[in-house]
């Protein structure tokens, strides 16, 4: 394979790994040239996080080769040699959240022998921080750090370690669009300076601004390294699913306007959820909100706009400071999870791991948590029927695992993304309210969700997507644009992405507000 004069930054070669009976590389290559932006991307499961894992010495391959610049990889369980070749921004904090940003900079290896020279080791942060353009205070807690500032402290301090690559397992899949950029920004700056990338995503349009070249993975097997540009983004999904039949991201359009068929949602139509002056103080103004049988609401709004602390107050996470909440005309008491759900509501959590799976449990019992009650008479909880259940939810979510019984900790981050879902909609709710439900879910697999989603809602129910992501709003009937606690514009169909991605910047256009398609007196407006 021709490359480049200088040996790559980092190449695998060969690479097998096995977990038990899955096989998560077989026979697995990328290499990686000095400078380059280099995209790896693959459905759920594909094995892009295993690849990381053995990039960075956390796994030991159990066939394959790994170089960096020619030479071997250091040994295993040699962690700083590991650290001074590679280092990966990971979705969830690598840092200590109780040290400060200087402290975490320095961890296992403070300057100088002895005793720690505290005042020394806040200079040297400083240094480091403002060599690498980082406007971070080294004696803040890592804990009040934004995402972005955490990021970019974990970036300088995988430089300082003397790495020149650096991998991102989906960076910005907690960023606004302004930390997006910025993110953006820094890391072209530091290519300009040689250092390489490794970027994850599953946000296609990402690897387009930002790499020039992308490896795909399939099945555990490499299938495709090419130049992004001049690769068209059918020919890339088609890769990673291996089929021509994949919607390019971007166009779930697809499934948000297949036809549906709704149950009647006429004006006496019921409403499968209510609130009446549904308020939260400092994270949202009184909200009238009405959702009716057939139809998915959408919440716009960047970080902090109060659309998640909305979904998180309808769900029972949140307590509200006032004002009431019914689901098909029956009052839910706020502010309690389990009358929630025995309520009818279903809850898809933004963060899976905090919230959404105990993950040394089965497939099976995570997907049956909330419906134990219907697996066996007397409350007893027969295991043939939890598998049977759970074996449905595999099979109509596409969810990628050796069965039932597997761990759900050995799953992949998109598939344990599944089986939260498949968890929210086993009580069969009237109104299903997912937060982000498509965070590190592949193209396919996402328009595959969203369009379950749209079948609760055809099926006669509700359901509520809180999100920024325009792939996610794209299908809703109706979106509610947050800014600052306050709706600033609703669309019905037929918005474009510049107006609602402007509204979610609370910049309202001129016309937007309640005229963009069907909006008519469906939210009883104290704040539009
Ligand atoms: N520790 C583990 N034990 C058992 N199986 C595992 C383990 N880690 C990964 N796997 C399996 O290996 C395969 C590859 O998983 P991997 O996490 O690498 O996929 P991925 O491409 O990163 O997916 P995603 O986009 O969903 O994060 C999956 O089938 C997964 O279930």
């Amino acid at each position: 394979m021709a490359e480049a004069e200088q040996p790559a930054v980092v190449r695998a070669q060969g690479i097998v790994k096995r977990f038990g009976p899955t096989v998560a590389l077989d026979h697995a290559r990328l290499a990686v040239r000095p400078g380059e932006a280099h995209a790896l991307v693959g459905r759920n499961g594909a094995g892009k996080s295993t690849l990381v894992s053995v990039l960075t010495g956390m796994e030991r391959p159990d066939e394959g080769e790994v170089t960096f610049a020619g030479e071997s990889a250091p040994g295993y369980g040699d962690t700083a040699a590991w650290q001074r070749k590679v280092a990966c921004v990971y979705q969830k904090s690598m840092v200590v959240p109780d040290l400060t940003v200087a402290e975490n900079l320095y961890l296992n290896r403070f300057p100088g022998a002895g005793r720690i020279r505290w005042r020394a080791l806040r200079e040297d942060a400083r240094a480091l921080l403002s060599e690498y353009g980082v406007e971070v205070d080294p004696q803040a807690r890592a804990k009040d750090l934004s995402v972005e500032q955490r990021q970019f402290v974990e970036i300088a301090r995988a430089l300082s370690f003397g790495a020149r690559l650096i991998i991102l397992d989906e960076p910005t899949a907690q960023l606004d669009a302004g930390g997006i950029d910025r993110l953006f920004a820094k890391l072209l700056e530091l290519r300009r300076q040689g250092v390489a990338f490794l970027f994850i995503s599953h946000h296609l349009q990402e690897v387009y601004e930002l790499c020039d070249t992308v490896t795909v993975f399939r099945d555990a097997r490499h299938v495709l390294t090419a130049p992004v540009a001049g690769l068209p983004k059918e020919e890339l999904v088609a890769a990673m699913t291996g089929d021509d039949g994949g919607a390019p991201e971007g166009d779930s359009r697809a499934v948000a306007r297949a036809p549906v068929a709704r149950k009647e949602a006429g004006p006496d139509g019921e409403p499968v959820l209510r609130t009446e002056g549904l308020a939260l103080e400092g994270e949202f103004d009184p909200l009238d909100l009405v959702v009716r049988p057939g139809e998915v609401l959408g919440l716009a709004g960047a970080t902090a706009s109060g659309n998640t602390a909305v979904g998180e107050t309808l769900v029972g996470l949140r307590k509200p400071a006032g004002g009431r909440l019914s689901v098909r005309g029956r009052p839910v008491r706020p502010g309690s999870v389990p009358h929630a759900i025995d309520a009818g509501i279903g809850y898809v959590p933004e963060d899976r791991h905090d919230q959404g799976l105990v993950l040394g449990r089965s497939v099976a019992e995570n997907a049956t948590l909330t419906v134990t009650d219907q697996l066996g008479p007397y409350g007893t909880v027969l295991p043939s029927r939890t598998r049977a259940f759970a074996q449905r939810m595999i099979t109509s979510l596409d969810i990628k695992t050796s069965g039932p019984s597997q761990p759900v900790s050995g799953l992949s981050g998109g598939n344990q993304q599944k089986v939260v879902i498949a968890r929210a909609l086993a009580r069969e709710p009237s109104v299903l309210v997912a937060i982000r439900p498509t965070a590190g879910v592949d193209v396919k697999s996402k328009d595959a969700l969203l369009g379950v989603v749209r079948d609760v809602a055809a099926s006669g129910s509700g359901a509520v997507i809180v999100s920024d992501e325009l792939d996610d709003l794209r299908v809703c009937d109706r979106i509610l644009a947050f800014f600052h606690g306050r709706v600033v514009a609703e669309f019905g169909s037929g918005w474009s992405d510049r107006q609602l991605v402007a509204a979610m910047e609370g910049i309202t256009e001129p016309g937007t507000n309640g005229t963009a398609g069907d909006t008519e007196d469906r939210t009883e407006g104290r704040q539009t």
